[in-house]
């Protein structure tokens, strides 16, 4: 019993550290500042105070039932001090084995019941090998007991159980001593125990920098402090291998691509976000196969391939694409969530892939999915990032009040976040992000779940926020919010930036310029049934058609390079390509004077919409899609 309470109690640790890991708090809090050991430490006072409790509850019992073998003074010393010692060394194998688990519901359904019944186990194959083969030269039960002990703490809290026990039993049942002192108890398989747990306790926490660095997207070597073999992205050397260089690129991203290295070279730039030439690779999961160019040998599906993007000074930067596109993947590898396969971040001066907390000091978050705590309140939340973020504390009440009211979530503020609606768990989302004023915010899909109203707040505290020297990059699906928001779009097609500029010059390169609506002026003259074939209605109908033919004639006048995309009775609608819009001026005077001609009833004349823009390389995305399931393509890039 003793054996399993002291197995069971670290591996609660498990589960909560998989939970933060799962719902990416574990990013968040590393994010806003809170490093490796902040954020272990914090786990560990935390699980050493509840261990106490046990510890203490178990030694009482002990010691009230009066257990025999174990109340022997030597015997209960033993049993308090191993504990003690243990207790670090469980707690670091325990967070350790958290990174077996992806999700906390496996973590809490299987770890506990691994752990004690391999502890229990473990336990009765020493102690059964250890009564059947004694008295042989060697032995196996030895042997056993060392490498579990060092493999595998769990067995620690068992086997100190059985030694003791089996100290006390030899000495009283075969009466080989008759009063047992502490050296009795120094057995080979006791002294074991106390040293390999002393010893475990750096081992594990060197095991367990190197799986938080692995998960978190680092090497092991940089967890153990030695020079990390990570791809060091000199351009130069990038620009050799030839990266960046895609057939059929659009200008406009080439020469991104070359403003962004030229930015990099420069020292004086002030571009808070360079990104050169990033890719990222996963390996795909199903059977078909989607080579990415740059590794050749594997089955790789490229996420992210070859984008390049500069984000200016208070600059909303829209990341725009399909589901699917790469605009997350992106996102994740500027906050070190995912590794770059390739390429180069460098935010406000910092490469993200060398000095990770000074870019995480400058960088908000707000992640598509909200990262929160289900029982901590919205106030809670915001005050304790706040807090981790360096805020003085007497100023954070004013903080939470200011943001709550701001986004109207004041009557949310004292909810639970379990408790709230998607759409004030993403405008709390997005205050965490805004805590502190960084330079530098990512918003991925900020309004999702938001009401219109709601939206507008969002919004407009965006457009506020942005003004001085911060940026954002944001990635949104509705092109309104898109339109709103960014003076600068890129848009993704299936990892590749397909077209990046100003919304109005990619409206004008992409859009066909305007669209023409004329509804043509109806001239039938009242047709009575019996006289529906006479030549009045034939007449009529041949004046209709003149007068159409006559408002066609004056468009193609006015717009040589119109074209007639669709006629329904008297309505025609015309794509008028930019380079025909001299001077809206212009059109509108002859549109004016075409309907006091008595021509048309009424016209309009729109711009292309950015939605219309996007929706073409929508269709790209699907097309290639189709072709590659069709297996016409391997890649989409050549
Ligand atoms: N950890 C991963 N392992 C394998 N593939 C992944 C992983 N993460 C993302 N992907 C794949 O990479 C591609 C890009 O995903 P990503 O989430 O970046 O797209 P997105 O543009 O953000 O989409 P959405 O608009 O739906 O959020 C997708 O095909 C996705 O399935």
């Amino acid at each position: 019993m003793i054996g399993f309470a002291f197995t069971i109690i670290p591996a609660g640790l498990t589960m909560d550290l998989v939970h933060d890991r799962e719902i990416k708090a574990r990013y968040m809090l590393r994010l806003n500042g809170v490093g490796f050991h902040i954020y272990f430490s914090s786990y560990l006072i935390m699980m050493i105070g509840l261990y106490m409790v046990s510890y203490i509850g178990l030694l009482i019992i002990v010691a009230a039932f009066g257990v025999k073998s174990l109340i022997i003074p030597q015997a209960f010393g033993a049993l308090a001090l191993l504990y003690f010692l243990y207790m670090p060394a469980a707690i670091l194998f325990s967070a350790v084995m958290s990174y077996m688990f992806d999700k906390s519901e496996t973590a809490r359904q299987f770890y506990p019941n691994l752990v004690t019944t391999l502890g229990f186990i473990t336990y009765t194959i020493v102690a059964l090998v250890d009564m059947l083969v004694e008295g042989s030269d060697v032995n196996p039960a030895q042997i056993l007991h060392i490498i579990l002990t060092i493999i595998f703490p769990p067995y620690i809290p068992f086997g100190l159980m059985y030694y003791i026990n089996k100290v006390y039993l030899e000495c009283s049942i075969f009466n080989t001593c008759d009063n047992l002192s502490a050296s009795d108890y120094m057995t080979t398989e006791i002294i074991v125990l106390f040293v390999v747990t002393v010893v475990s306790i750096p081992t594990w926490y060197l095991m367990l920098r190197v799986a938080d660095s692995i998960k978190l997207g680092g090497s092991w070597q940089s967890a153990l402090w030695m020079k990390s073999p990570r791809k060091t992205y000199n351009l130069d050397q990038l620009q050799e291998n030839g990266v960046g260089v895609s057939e059929g690129e659009d200008d406009d991203v080439k020469q991104e691509r070359e403003n962004v290295a030229a930015a990099l070279q420069d020292t004086s730039s002030t571009s808070p976000v360079l990104i050169y030439d990033l890719g990222k690779t996963y390996k795909k999961d199903t059977g078909k196969s989607n080579p990415c160019k740059r590794n050749k040998e594997s089955e790789q599906f490229c996420a992210v391939k070859n984008v390049s993007f500069e984000v200016k000074q208070s600059q909303v930067f829209g990341l725009l694409g399909p589901n699917g596109a790469g605009k997350t993947t992106t996102l994740s590898i500027m906050t070190a969530e995912e590794s770059a396969s390739w390429g180069k971040v460098q935010i406000c001066g910092e490469n993200i892939q060398s000095s990770l907390s000074s870019v995480f000091e400058v960088m908000g978050y707000c992640p598509q999915h909200d990262a929160l705590w289900q029982n901590i309140t919205v106030a809670e939340h915001i005050a304790g990032y706040a807090e981790i973020r360096g805020i003085r504390r007497d100023q954070v009440k004013l903080l939470v009040d200011m943001y709550v009211k701001g986004l109207e979530i004041e009557e949310h503020k004292d909810k639970k976040s379990k408790d709230c609606s998607g759409g004030t768990k993403r405008k709390l989302s997005y205050i965490l992000s805004m805590l502190g004023q960084p330079r530098v915010v990512l918003l991925d899909e900020p309004s999702t779940g938001m009401d219109p109203k709601s939206k507008r707040f969002l919004w407009n505290s965006i457009l506020s926020s942005f003004q001085d020297e911060r940026s954002a990059i944001l990635t949104t699906h509705s092109m309104e919010e898109a339109d709103a928001l960014c003076s600068s779009i890129g848009i993704l097609v299936r990892g590749s930036m397909r077209c990046i500029g100003p919304i109005q010059h990619l409206k004008n390169k992409y859009g066909r310029g305007y669209t023409l609506e004329v509804k043509v002026k109806p001239n039938r003259a009242p047709v009575s049934i019996s006289n529906a074939s006479s030549p009045s209605h034939v007449i009529s109908a041949e004046k209709g058609n003149s007068i159409i033919k006559q408002v066609q004639q004056k468009v193609i006048e006015t717009f040589p390079n119109a074209t007639l995309d669709e006629q329904f009775e008297e309505r025609l609608i015309y794509k008028v390509p930019q380079t025909d819009v001299m001077s809206l001026a212009l059109i509108f005077e002859m549109l004016e004077k075409i309907k006091s001609d008595g021509l048309v009833d009424e016209y309009a004349l729109s711009q292309t919409t950015l939605e219309q823009v996007f929706l073409q390389f929508a269709r790209q995305q699907e097309e290639e899609d189709d072709k590659e399931e069709n297996g016409d393509i391997v890649s989409h890039i050549s």
